[in-house]
């Protein structure tokens, strides 16, 4: 028997997906646009029923006199309702005032039909739709009662109910119409802020990371299906080819590269979807705090004249040059004998340790100039070594408004170690912040190795969340071990690392075992989407 015949016929179709539309037995409906006063707003449908929801809601008593009788298509024709067309439509009442809203069914025929909207009306025929199922959407006026009079008319519908929050996705994820990854990417885009944000979301959201991770999945179910028949064909040595698991171990190998090059992005993915860390670090009262409030443009950090007025560290989200960056204000570091000011001053050493970048301000009042005309700052321990440990941390002398002329100072003198200073500014006064912010944007360039603007398409970064990296981890950890075998086990049981690798992929994709993912995933969705 053909060895590849075998692996299309009876192994590739065990990892695909089921291809069929579930049908849900209920009708989900809500405000897409959100809860908001505006000049348009979506009501959306989603069920096999609403289609015939949205006739009723279009139809005034005389139509409702002609039709009598007619089948749905028949309906659907003289009402116009034409699939994926827009329809200005006249939006009657359901409700008959007279009766109780208990009684009121989809079934009633002497209701009153009062007009209560115009706008435009939409029909996608499922499976050509978001969420595989058939869904009307009424792009109705943006009034907050005329929302909730169009729910209440709804709701009044037998089998219809309010969509939990991101349920809507959550059916076109069952339906196949996204996988997880593009639902984790589709989330991403709605909390999106920054443009690189905006821009990482969009391709993910877009499945051009799933299309990279589905062909990585594919060679190793390729090299799994190879392996297989290698297992069940072993004992008939005419009908295997030789190299066959050689082959497997190439197409193992550069899953095995891709997957290394993923993973030493220094967590670009994750730094661009939560934010940039970075901590401004310094003695006590050399203006970290008001250089916070400056770059933050609003007053958030207490500042004073005391040293020591910061305790604990604080953030603030700021968008600069397009990058999420979430930027600490710390305590002033210095020797104390005041435990709570003590625990502080650990607390900014740890966040200066931890940050993707730290900016040291130093107070001009601070720099002492040497009789061989170079500039030296008093020493502190910890910065100074913080300095020497973490290449990403700029340095900016402040105060600069108190002296009447500028002094031309490149590089500072700490423990007999020269430092580059990356200029000087007024926090106070504002005074060559414009000039801080470029060098902080090339630094963020620099940390997130992006060297054209913006990211490129050739630095898609598949890994944006914790749960991404830890199953490539595991992926690369089973294929490493399939592919290094050093005790020879038999071909059978290192596959089974195959398959877990395959499996840790899935789990990204949301292929396999993803049910809690999911649980947190569409609590966090907006009602509508
Ligand atoms: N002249 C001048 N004064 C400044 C400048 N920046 C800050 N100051 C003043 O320096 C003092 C200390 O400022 P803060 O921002 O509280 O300093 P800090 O580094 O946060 O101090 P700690 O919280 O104690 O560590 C305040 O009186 C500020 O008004 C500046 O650019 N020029
Ligand atoms: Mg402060």
């Amino acid at each position: 028997m053909n060895l590849l015949k075998y692996n299309k016929l009876q192994f590739i179709s065990r990892y695909q997906f089921c291809s069929t539309n579930i049908h849900f037995s209920d009708n989900i409906y809500a405000i897409a646009s959100g809860n908001v006063k505006a000049g348009v707003s979506i009501i959306r449908i989603s069920g096999s029923n609403c289609l015939q929801a949205g006739q009723m809601l279009v139809q005034n008593a005389q139509q409702r006199q002609l039709i009598k009788g007619m089948n749905n298509s028949q309906v659907q024709d003289y009402l116009n309702l034409k699939n994926r067309y827009a329809h200005f439509k006249k939006l009657y009442s359901l409700i008959d005032p007279t009766v109780s809203p208990q009684n009121q069914s989809f079934q009633k025929q002497d209701l009153i039909y009062q007009q209560i909207d115009q706008g435009i009306f939409m029909y996608f025929q499922g499976p050509k739709s978001y969420t595989g199922e058939d869904i009307v959407e009424m792009h109705i006026h943006g009034s907050r009662a005329l929302q909730k009079k169009v729910l209440l008319e709804l709701s009044q519908l037998n089998n219809f109910r309010l969509a939990d929050p991101g349920e809507f996705t959550k059916r076109a994820m069952i339906n196949n119409k996204l996988d997880l990854l593009e639902v984790e990417g589709l989330a991403d885009l709605l909390n999106s802020e920054t443009e690189s944000q905006r821009v990482q979301s969009t391709q993910q959201f877009l499945g051009k990371s799933s299309q990279i991770l589905e062909d990585w999945r594919f060679q190793l179910i390729r090299a799994l299906a190879h392996a297989e028949a290698f297992i069940d064909f072993e004992s008939d040595q005419d009908d295997v080819e030789f190299n066959i698991l050689g082959k497997t171990q190439e197409n193992v190998q550069q899953v095995i590269k891709d997957i290394n090059e993923q993973l030493s992005d220094r967590n670009r993915g994750e730094i661009l979807r939560d934010g940039m860390k970075i901590s401004i670090i310094g003695k006590p009262n050399a203006g970290k705090s008001t250089l916070l409030n400056c770059l933050a443009k609003k007053d958030i950090a207490i500042v004073s004249e005391i040293p020591g007025t910061t305790r604990d560290a604080l953030s603030v989200s700021l968008n600069i040059s397009g990058f999420p960056i979430l930027l600490y204000d710390t305590a002033g570091i210095r020797q104390t004998k005041d435990v709570i000011e003590e625990k502080g001053v650990n607390k900014a050493l740890q966040h200066a340790r931890e940050s993707d970048l730290n900016i040291w301000i130093i107070d001009i009042d601070d720099v002492i100039k040497q009789a061989d005309g170079s500039y030296i700052v008093q020493d502190i321990k910890e910065i100074s070594e913080i300095l020497e440990s973490n290449q990403n941390t700029l340095i900016f002398i402040n105060k600069i408004d108190k002296v009447n002329s500028q002094k031309e100072i490149t590089d500072i003198t700490i423990r007999d170690k020269k430092f580059k200073i990356d200029g000087q500014i007024s926090a106070q006064h504002n005074q060559n912040i414009n000039s801080l912010l470029d060098k902080l944007t090339k630094k963020i360039n620099e940390r997130l190795d992006i060297t054209d603007g913006i990211m490129s398409s050739g630095t898609i970064s598949i890994i944006t969340q914790t749960r991404h990296r830890l199953e490539l981890q595991k992926c690369l950890e089973h294929l490493e071990i399939f592919s290094r075998n050093k005790q020879n086990l038999p071909v059978d049981i290192v596959c089974e690392e195959l398959r877990q690798a395959v499996n840790c992929i899935g789990r990204i994709t949301g292929r396999v075992d993803v049910e809690e993912v999911l649980d947190v995933l569409f609590s966090e969705f907006c009602i509508g989407k």
